[in-house]
C-alpha cells in the first residue's frame, strides 16, 4: 500500500495494476496456505485480498458471485445437492441457497483463515455459512470429490488464480474428478479468468473438458475490480443436449443476474468467439 493506494500489481497481468485508495487496514495475516489482507476501501466497501489479489469487495462481488452460481444451476431441472470448492468467502453460498429446490450445500475450502476471516469483515457474504442446509469442511477439494462420487447435482469451483493454492484446480484431474463428482445430469462451473488476459488458457480448459462433459461453454460478467474489468466461468454439463444458455429455473433476489443477462453472457466478442467456438 503505497500512499494511501492499495496496487493490484502481478505477473499474471503485466503491465496493468487496478487500484483502490484504503481507509483503513482491517487484518493482516500469513495463513497456513496465503497472505490474507483486509481493508476497508474508500469507495468499494471492505475489500478481501489474497496473495496480493483482489478476491472480492463488498460493492462489486454480487455480480460474480450470481453469475458463477446461477448459470450451472438455473440450467439444470432440479438441483438438490450441491458442492461448493473454495468459496470460503460464503458469496456462491449465499446464493445458491436462493434456490429452493436445493436439500443441501456443502462448502470446501482448504484455508479455515478465509472463513474467520470473511465472517468477521464480510459479513453480508458469510453469514448463510450458518444456513442449516450448510455444510462447511476445511480440505483440499482433490480429496473431498475423490471420496464422494456420483453424487452432486451442481459443483461450483470457486477458486482463485492458476497460481498458488489453486494452481490444481485448472488441470485435467481436477476436470475428472469434477466429473465423476457429479450425479447424472450434473454441472459445473468454474472461475476461469479474463478474455483479455487469459484467453490461451481458457481456450485450453474449454478443449480439455469438451472431452470430458457432454456440453462445455465459456460466459462472462463484467466486474470493476477485477483485472480488466472482466471474468469468466466454465459451464459444462454431464447431461446430452443440455441447453446451458436457457434458464429452466427462475431466481429470486438478485441484482445482477437475470434470465436475458442469462443468456447474453454465452455471446461472446468475435476476437474469443472465433477462436473458442471455432477452435
Ligand atoms: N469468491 C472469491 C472469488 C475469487 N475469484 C477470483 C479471485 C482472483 C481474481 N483474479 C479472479 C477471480
Amino acid at each position: 500500500i503505497v500512499d494511501g493506494w492499495f496496487r493490484e500489481i502481478s505477473s499474471q497481468w503485466p503491465g496493468q495494476a487496478m487500484t483502490l485508495k484504503v481507509n483503513k487496514i482491517l487484518h493482516v495475516e500469513k495463513s497456513l496456505y496465503q497472505d490474507v489482507l483486509v481493508f476497508e476501501s474508500q469507495t468499494y466497501g471492505n475489500v478481501l485480498v489474497l496473495d496480493g489479489v483482489i478476491q472480492c469487495t463488498e460493492r462489486d462481488e454480487f455480480s460474480y458471485q450470481e453469475m458463477i452460481t446461477h448459470l450451472p444451476m438455473a440450467s439444470h431441472p432440479n438441483p438438490k445437492q450441491v458442492l461448493v470448492i473454495g468459496g470460503g468467502d460464503g458469496g456462491v453460498v449465499r446464493e445458491v441457497l436462493k434456490h429452493d429446490t436445493v436439500e443441501s450445500v456443502v462448502l470446501c475450502d482448504i484455508d479455515e483463515a478465509v472463513i474467520r476471516v470473511s465472517k468477521q469483515y464480510l459479513p453480508h457474504m458469510s453469514s448463510l455459512l450458518a444456513d442449516p442446509r450448510v455444510t462447511v469442511y476445511i480440505g483440499d477439494g482433490f480429496k473431498f470429490l475423490a471420496d464422494n462420487q456420483n453424487t452432486y447435482d451442481v459443483i461450483i469451483t470457486d477458486s482463485s488464480d492458476p497460481v498458488g493454492p489453486a494452481e490444481s484446480l485448472f488441470q485435467k484431474p481436477y476436470f475428472q474428478l469434477l466429473h465423476d463428482a457429479l450425479a447424472p445430469g450434473g454441472q459445473i462451473s468454474t472461475q476461469c479468468e479474463c478474455l483479455w488476459i487469459h484467453l490461451p488458457l481458457i481456450n485450453n480448459l474449454r478443449a480439455m473438458t469438451k472431452g470430458l462433459f457432454q456440453v462445455s461453454e465459456y460466459a462472462y460478467t463484467t466486474i470493476p475490480t477485477y483485472p480488466s474489468g472482466q471474468i469468466g466461468f466454465l459451464v459444462c454439463s454431464k447431461a446430452e443436449g443440455r441447453n446451458l444458455r436457457e434458464p429452466v429455473q427462475t431466481v429470486k433476489g438478485t441484482r445482477y443476474y437475470n434470465a436475458d443477462v442469462h443468456r447474453a453472457a454465452f455471446v461472446l466478442p468475435e476476437f474469443a468467439r472465433s477462436m473458442l467456438e471455432d477452435g
